[in-house]
This record gives structure tokens, sequence and C-alpha cells, in this order.
């Protein structure tokens, strides 16, 4: 069966200390679609559909024979191990939908039939190992392919025209490709072919078909007088002004005597000149650009203008994702928060315009209200209010001390039905997303003076460039997108939700955020399935969390509309509504304190004492 296949798997890798827990007379690997063993993903049929065996240190021989026998695999990866030599057969796996085998040392060429057969094979993943040569046939005629990266190999050649229609993600920076960038990806973000010192066209530089030296000398040299002058003027007028800008150098009250001195003048709504100072935009607010102005999306708020807030003094609040966040304090004492984000470039003025204007109309409570955008084409700027308490990651994974104590179970309950019902109302307001919020976690929940939720980042999906959405956002690290078909859902968010929940419960941080970037296919299964399997004794909830007496019952009903919500089948995966129902349904205090105390412990102590399994989290909770 496929635990004695796997064991059989195991017997060619080294340094698999990782996979001492395989053992097939204690459980086998899947009991339906839970996973016994580390690094394995079931299937409803209790089979091994996964292998997310990463980050690991594994060496030695990938054993695709013994594979061959798993009938019901479909994704794999190895990434971040130590795994050397070719790339090893993959393609007798015909079944296979996802391939990672980035960040190992794998090299050589790859046979230009590396991949064929493989009919259903969608994401491949090969970047940071050492292959060389060109990129196999097989590889380009994949007829499901949706994304593919080979970044920071040594791949060389033309990249071949890639004619998948559907191809979402493509990634062949820091390579050795030479020549024009296939028309069929010219329409992809530059980022996906930075690095190749002999590629050219869109979306990078157009081919040059001469070289003149003496034409190549010549605007060199203007470039650099050219570029003298603009530092120049630059300087000239930022001593004339005093002004700075964004940039995260000065703290408030540093700056409060200049605010004081501001020219009202300039509160007019119009950008008249942007010499604002900060390294990197210095040339990026420009009057020409399309004469921009600071577009307010609500009437409520008092109007400021780009200078205003160009003049303002600025902190940075982090740096995420997209961007950096900085909170800026302007002349008129408001304190707003300025979002850059600069992977927006696929969507016109239009379209933007109109998607914020459809967010400036959002009101609720738990929703942190858009004030104002500016569009340029390379670069947006989200502006929104600044909200006192900072973020609920903050608060659950910030050090503690008795001044600065963890949130307490009340409290916690609290910010969970405000994130519950700021995700009900996006639902409501947006029918026609997919994704009505798309990037929920904690460092977006942000807290009111009076500990309330405010949701950020929400319903950016159809304004992001999708590559980096598909790399970044949370929502696709669900395992509808991360693992499977990409499948779009209305339950995406709830698994987000999931997730929220269970580290609002355990003060654990969900590790694989950490991991952007690199190993961008993990989502957060195994993560989900340690907290219950491997820590439930009872005292899997956040030790750190006060207030608890009499509310272990509720605490426990929560736990499980976490795991509801991170359920990966998204058939029986709840929607938002009956989510939010259960998660309105909770009280502080268990309704019949003592009784249920006493319920809960024995629940507890008789998950200890033989240890968890399926049935344990067969949610069948009675509510
Ligand atoms: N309106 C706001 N008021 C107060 N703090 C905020 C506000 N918006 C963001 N922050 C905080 O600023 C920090 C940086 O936020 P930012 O959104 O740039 O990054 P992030 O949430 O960590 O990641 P991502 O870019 O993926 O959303 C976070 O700690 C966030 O909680």
């Amino acid at each position: 069966d496929d635990g004695d296949v796997l064991l059989k798997f195991r017997t060619s890798l080294s340094n698999d200390a990782v996979l001492s827990g395989w053992n097939t007379s204690r459980s086998p690997p899947c009991t339906g679609n839970r996973a016994n063993w580390f690094g394995v993903m079931c299937d409803d049929s209790g089979a091994v559909a996964g292998l997310q065996l990463e980050d690991s240190s594994l060496r030695g021989l990938i054993d695709v024979d013994a594979l061959l026998q798993l009938p019901k695999l479909r994704s794999i990866s190895f990434a971040n191990n130590s795994f050397d030599g070719p790339m090893p057969q993959v393609n007798r796996l015909t079944a296979l939908k996802s391939l990672f085998l980035t960040d190992n040392r794998f090299s050589g060429e790859i046979p230009d039939g590396g991949f064929s057969g493989m009919k259903y094979l969608k994401k491949v993943y090969l970047g940071r190992n050492q292959f060389t040569g060109p990129l196999p046939d097989s590889l380009v005629k994949l007829p499901k392919l949706l994304e593919v990266s080979v970044a920071g190999n040594r791949f060389s050649g033309k990249i071949p025209n890639f004619k998948q229609r559907d191809l979402q993600v493509v990634d062949f920076s820091d390579n050795e490709f030479v020549g024009k960038i296939p028309k069929s990806l010219s329409k992809m973000g530059a980022n996906s072919f930075a690095g190749n010192v002999g590629l050219c066209g869109k979306p990078l530089q157009p081919c040059k078909s001469t070289r003149n030296p003496l034409l190549i000398i010549a605007i060199v040299i203007a470039a650099v007088v050219l570029l003298a002058g603009v530092v120049a003027v630059f300087f000239i007028l930022r001593a004339r002004r005093g002004t700075k800008s964004l940039k995260p150098q000065r703290l408030p009250s540093q700056n409060n005597k200049r605010h004081a001195s501001a020219p009202a003048a300039h509160r007019n709504n119009k950008v008249q000149s942007a010499d604002h100072g900060a390294d990197q935009a210095a040339h990026s607010y420009k009057k020409d650009d399309n004469g921009g102005s600071l577009v307010f999306v609500r009437d409520d708020r008092e109007r400021f203008d780009l200078q205003d807030l160009l003049r303002a003094s600025a902190e940075v609040l982090g740096s995420g994702s997209f961007g950096s966040s900085y909170k800026a304090n302007i002349a008129s004492g408001q304190a707003v928060v300025v979002k850059r984000f600069r992977q927006m470039s696929s969507v016109g003025r239009e379209e933007f315009h109109e998607h914020m204007s459809k967010l400036g109309r959002l009101s609720h409570p738990n929703l942190l209200p858009l004030v104002a955008f500016y569009y340029r084409r390379e670069e947006k700027l989200l502006i929104s209010d600044f909200v006192e308490n900072g973020s609920l990651a903050s608060h659950l994974h910030s050090n503690h001390s008795p001044g600065k104590p963890g949130l307490d179970w009340p409290t916690r309950l609290k910010v969970i039905k405000g994130v519950a019902r700021g995700l009900a109302y996006l639902y409501k307001e947006l029918p026609n997303l997919t994704l009505p919020h798309g990037h929920l976690k904690s460092s977006n929940v942000i807290l009111d003076r009076n500990f309330e939720a405010v949701l950020s980042d929400y319903a950016l999906a159809p304004v992001m460039n999708k590559d980096h959405a598909h790399q970044f956002m949370v929502a696709y690290k669900s395992p509808e997108f991360s693992q499977w078909d990409n499948t779009s859902s209305r339950k995406t968010d709830v698994w987000s939700m999931g997730i929220l929940i269970l580290e609002l419960l355990t003060g654990k941080f969900p590790a694989n955020y950490l991991k952007q970037g690199k190993g961008a296919n993990a989502d957060l299964a195994t993560w989900v399935n340690s907290v219950v399997r491997e820590e439930w004794t009872g005292e899997v909830f956040d030790k750190d969390m006060k207030g608890t007496r009499n509310g272990e019952g509720e605490m426990l009903k929560l736990l499980k509309i976490g795991m509801e919500c991170c359920e990966w089948n998204l058939e029986k995966r709840w929607g938002l509504k009956e989510a939010v129902e259960k998660i309105e349904e909770l009280k502080v205090r268990d309704s019949n304190a003592e009784e249920d105390f006493s319920s809960y412990a024995s629940e507890g102590d008789m998950y200890s004492s033989r240890g968890v399994s399926e049935d344990d989290f067969s949610f069948s909770v009675t509510h």
C-alpha cells in the first residue's frame, strides 16, 4: 500500500531524519484526507496525492520507480533541499500536475523530452538550481502549463515561443538567455526576464538591429550630461524649498515645526510641482505625469493635495509584499497611511479609477476606508486612514511584557467577530469578485483603540499584476491555488480566515508566509496539521492568552471552526455565510460554564491520552 511504497521511497534518500516519523505500524500515511505523516498530502479516498518534502536538507536519489506506485500522486515538491545531479525522470509520472524542484543543486541539460507525455502538468518550478543548456522542447509544449519558473539557473539560448493561452506565471530571470523575447510572452512583467544580459524586446528594451559604437558613446555622454543636470536641479530645488518627502527618515516629532509653517495655499487638491526629495522616487511625481493629482474617493474626509503629502513628515510602517507603507502626518493634523504599489501596471487608468471608486463607496466599521489614490503607470499610491493600535500580527507575535500583555480571549473573540463581519460585508458588496478580500492575514487586520478589527488591503486582486498576485497574495497560497487546479472560489477567503483563526488561538505564526518568493508554492497545510496533530494536548492555545477561564469550551468551538475553514476539499469547506454564523454564535464564556468546562476538560484529556486521530477532528462539533 502507499505506506510501504513511501518507506521504499525513503530508502534511497539520505539525511532523512525528518522522515523518521514515517512508520506503518504507528499509523498509515493517510486517514481519509488527513495526513498522518510529515510531508504527505492525502485525497478523499485516503490515498497519497502529494509529497511536500521541503526545507529538509534531503539528499540522495529521488526514486521515481517507487513514486510510480502511488497511483493518485499529483503533486511533488522537493524545494529547498540538497539534491544534485540531473533532473529526475519525472516524465514517467504522467499524471503529475505540479512539480517543484526549486532551490536544490540539480545540474546539467534537461533532455528535450524531459517533460514529454505530461499531459496534466500545470506548474513547473525549477528555479535556483544549476541547470544549463536550452529549455527542453517538451516543457514548451506542455498542453496545460499555467506556471513555469526557471529563474536562477544557467539556461541559455533563445526563450522559445510558449503558446499556452492560459499561461499565468513565467519567470526566466537570472539565466543566460539571449535574443528577442517571443511575442507570446511580451505581456508578462519585465521582472520575469531580468538578469539576462542578452535578452531584448518587449517588455524589456527594444532590440537594436545595428550597433554603431560612436552612436552608443554619444548616447552615453548625453545621458551623463542629462543626469547631472537633473541631479543639479533636484538639489537646488530641494535646498530652496527645504521640503522632504515620504522618505522614512524623520519622525513626526522632529518635523512639527515645519508643519506649522507649511503654506496653506497648497491645499487646492492639484499638483503644481512635485519635487519631493526621495532618492528612488525623485523623478516620480512630475507635473507632466498626466497632471496627476490625488483622487479622493470619498467625500467625508478633509482634502489635501499631493504636495501636502510630500511635505508631510513620514514614518515607515513596514515593507510588505507590494511596496512600503508610511504613516504621514499632514499639516492639518490628520494622520494617513500611504501605501506604494509597484505591481499594478497591468490595468489602465480608467479601470483602476473605477475599481478604486468602488472601494471608496464601501463603508463598514470593520473595513479600513480607502480615502484617496494617486495613479502613475509604474506606481500607485493608496491613501487610507491611520489606525492607532497596530496590527493583529504585532499584538500576537511581538514580545509581551507586563506593560504590554498578550491579547486576552475576550479581545481575540471580538477581533475574529470583527474580521467575520468585515468579510461578510465585502462579500455582500462585491458579489462579482471571486476574492472579495484576497489578502487576509494578521498584518492586514489592524486594531483600533477599542481593539475593534479593521481589515486592510482588501479587494486588490482585480488591479494587481497576475504573476505578482500569484506569488504573494494570501489567497493564492490556499490549497486550491497552490497545489491543485487554480480553481477560483468564493471559499478561498474562508480558508484564509481559517488560518487566521488558528493563528489567533495558538499564537503561532503561519511560517510559510515568510517564504514569499522562495518556495512560493508552499501552502499552509503542513502548519495547520502541525497545530492539531503534534501539539494538541489541550495546550494548543496561546499561553499569552489570558481571560480564558470558563471560556475553554467556546475556544474549542472556535478552533474547530478554524479547522472547518481550512478544509482542503472545496466542496466540504464551509461557505463564508456558514462560517460567519458559527463565529457569531460564540460567546466569551461557556453557556453553562461549569458543566461545559468539565466536558471540555474530559475531551482534552481524551485527546492527550490517546493522541489525535482523524476522528478527533472530523468536526462533528455540536454547537
Ligand atoms: N492604515 C493603517 N494603520 C495602521 N497601521 C497600518 C495601516 N496599514 C498598514 N499598517 C501596518 O503597516 C505595516 C506594513 O503594512 P503593509 O500593508 O505595507 O505590509 P504587510 O501587511 O506586512 O504586507 P502586505 O504588503 O503583504 O500587505 C503592517 O504592520 C501593517 O499592519
